[in-house]
């Protein structure tokens, strides 16, 4: 880790991701001032900018193996682009310019590496759409994009990147924390309390699903009318099947050790039809079927922290959408017993825009030279320079 380096001038940054639940761009508007341990940043405003209907169709097409043409890409790509700077505008009317947005675009495939024989590697494949280039000649502003290649590009799986920032901007000297963030895909930061070899020991990777396969199953028991279950109403009126609960913790992916990352290319639209599959004996309702993906989620998690974390936390804060989600957080806490589930909300960190606050951090941390990967998060051999600087 890099000594901090204290800059008395405020960064203003713009920070945007459209991550796996392909729900909108978040954009946050932040001033950050130091580095690593003196990170202080503040949240001058935070926006969800849903995508136009027919390019969400499109991208979640995309991401569930639909085939297309070079031309298609390039135009998805510049669509997406020209969505994230019409967010990056927006989110800025009414404030002082900012001076650098980092943008990191719209997963559309991530492949993790791959053991290939002793000490060979296959590299990981992950791609953003969105050009930062793009971004940076419409809004005039110089835009870092495409943060997880050089990460890969060591070994690495280029995620998740969060947890490095999460590091610097939510460990406390006394307290043990898990960061949870309760996105598409769930992912963790676990921090240790501030003492001697604090940083040498924080680590995290993806969990797996979290809202993912519940937002596919809600679409598809209302046929589209619905893309979510709010605050997990639904569920809550059903009861969890424990016997397929276990059945699909046998999942390969909750058994590897950490580092590990994935995505919607394994809990997807085919991991789902599996799960209705796999549910038919049961004949369980549609609330059922919603409370047992629910407690695949939490079971997913709290089997990954006993299984992985050095020690349980003291606290686990969570972020994400998932996050809003009552009773997914009520079965969360009850799985966790003792340890009590907060938001980062609660530890002064917005839950529903660390994400995208992150991505403006390691913009920052790219403009001074900072390594934003965390080897013991992705898997790198070594930290790195993190995203592409498009001049503004
Ligand atoms: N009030 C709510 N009740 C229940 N679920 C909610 C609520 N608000 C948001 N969500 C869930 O959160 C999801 C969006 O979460 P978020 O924006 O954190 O995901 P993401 O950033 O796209 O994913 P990832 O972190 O994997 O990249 C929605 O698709 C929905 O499932
Ligand atoms: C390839 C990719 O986009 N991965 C996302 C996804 O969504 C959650 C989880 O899987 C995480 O690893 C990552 O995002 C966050 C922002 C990260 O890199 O920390």
């Amino acid at each position: 880790m890099y000594s901090s380096q204290a800059s008395a001038v405020p960064n203003r940054v713009v920070g945007l991701i459209s991550g796996t639940s392909v729900d909108g761009i978040d954009a946050a508007l932040v001033e950050i001032t130091g580095t690593e341990l003196d990170l202080k940043v503040e949240l001058l405003a935070g926006k969800t900018y849903p995508y136009p209907a027919d390019l969400r169709e499109r991208i979640l097409a995309v991401c569930a193996g639909e085939a297309i043409s070079m031309l298609e890409l390039a135009h998805m790509d510049d669509a997406i682009a020209l969505a994230f700077a019409q967010a990056a505008q927006n989110i800025q009317i009414g404030y002082q310019p900012a001076n650098l947005i980092g943008s990191h675009g719209q997963t559309v495939y991530h492949r993790p590496p791959k053991e290939a024989g002793v000490g060979k590697k296959n590299l990981g494949y992950t791609l953003q759409l969105g050009r930062g280039e793009m971004i940076a000649y419409l809004t005039g502003i110089t835009t870092v994009s495409n943060f997880r290649v050089a990460d890969i590009a060591v070994g690495g799986h280029g995620a998740p990147l969060v947890p490095r920032v999460d590091a610097f901007l939510l460990s406390h000297p006394h307290e043990s924390r898990c960061i949870q963030n309760l996105g598409g895909i769930g992912n963790l930061a676990y921090i240790p309390a501030r003492t001697d070899d604090w940083l040498s020991q924080i680590c995290g990777w993806d969990t797996g699903p979290s809202n993912s396969l519940l937002d596919l199953a809600v679409e598809r028991l209302t046929a589209g009318a619905k893309t979510y279950d709010e605050d997990g109403q639904w569920a809550a009126s059903g009861t969890p099947c424990y016997p397929l609960v276990e059945k699909w913790l046998t999942h390969e992916y909750f058994h590897l050790s950490p580092p590990k990352s994935t995505g919607r290319e394994l809990f997807g639209v085919a991991y789902l039809n599996q799960c209705f599959q796999d549910a038919e004996p049961y004949q369980l309702s549609p609330a059922d079927m919603l409370a047992t993906l629910t407690e695949l989620t939490v079971a997913s998690i709290v089997h990954s922290y006993r299984t992985f974390l050095p020690q349980m936390p003291q606290r686990v804060f969570l972020c994400g959408g998932g996050s809003r989600n009552l009773y997914l957080k009520q079965r969360l806490q009850l799985a966790l017993e003792t340890v009590p589930v907060l938001t980062t909300d609660e530890a002064g960190v917005s839950a529903d825009f660390k994400e995208a606050i992150a991505f403006a951090v390691l913009a920052h941390w790219r403009q001074l030279a900072i390594p934003g990967n965390l080897p013991t998060a992705t898997g790198a051999p070594h930290e790195v320079l993190l995203g592409e600087i498009h001049q503004g």
